[in-house]
């Protein structure tokens, strides 16, 4: 079956309230495939700036994250009644950055993934192997595992609320992207998995995602392989070239 195209843009801490404006600017005026779901995840702080901003219909705003509880006494964090309060109906979840900086485990990821679905935000759930993992002949046991985390809290219609996006921990911010082989590889891997273990319409309708080192060079030819359906952005989601990667599967 034909998958939308999906290509995120993950800010991660970066902005101002100028700078977010500038690139929401850039993308209402842009060209954009019509047949590529886009979603940008500004920080928190931003959130309904974006929402504000932005002209584009296939074009949503999207939080990097939220807390798997109601509401109350958790300082800092952000609910996913507060998300849809504010008209977001999408989060990340389980980015590398949090997983390791965070201590954000495979459980925790899948909590939150399951609360976020359940109170109707859609999920962009992470998930990725360190160098050590990848050099040790480890990564589709890692990846394996992550899923395994996930598939154990979903279930049922639930994934049709989660776009996975595969993310190398070591091409993250390292301008080393993945070899279109590597990437290929893993997304074949992931969409076999999710058939073994899920469902047949799961694995065929899931969209996956390659991130890491993506820009607007070498994103053409990982968008023609089979199980990339586009692309979780970090660095190039900032500049002028994410155009390029929204409208890599021309
Ligand atoms: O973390 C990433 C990728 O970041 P870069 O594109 O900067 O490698 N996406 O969530």
């Amino acid at each position: 079956m034909a998958r939308k195209f999906f290509v995120g843009g993950n800010f991660k801490m970066n902005g101002t309230k100028e700078s977010i404006k500038s690139i929401v600017k850039g993308l209402n005026e842009a060209q954009l495939d019509s047949n590529v779901e886009v979603v940008i995840a500004p920080p928190a702080l931003f959130l309904q700036l974006a929402s504000s901003e932005l002209k584009k219909d296939n074009v949503a705003v999207s939080a990097q994250n939220v807390y798997d509880k109601p509401n109350g006494a958790y300082t800092g964090e952000i609910s996913v009644a507060q998300l849809k309060d504010s008209d977001i109906h999408w989060t990340i979840l389980g980015h590398s950055e949090r997983r390791t900086l965070l201590g954000e485990t495979d459980e925790v990821v899948a909590s939150k993934t399951k609360f976020a679905i359940d109170g109707g935000v859609s999920v962009i759930w992470c998930c990725g192997e360190s160098l050590e993992e990848r050099e040790g002949g480890n990564t589709i046991s890692v990846i394996e595992r992550q899923l395994a985390a996930l598939a154990a809290k979903v279930s049922g219609d639930d994934w049709k609320k989660i776009v996975i996006a595969y993310e190398p921990i070591w091409a993250i911010g390292t301008g080393k992207v993945a070899t279109v082989q590597q990437a290929q590889e893993v997304h074949e891997a992931i969409r076999k998995w999710l058939r073994a273990n899920v469902s047949e319409a799961v694995a065929d309708e899931t969209r996956i995602l390659y991130g890491g080192s993506v820009n607007g060079k070498n994103c053409k030819d990982l968008a023609k392989e089979k199980d990339i359906d586009g692309f979780l952005v970090g660095g190039a989601s900032l500049k002028p070239e994410f155009i390029d990667i929204v409208n890599s599967n021309l």
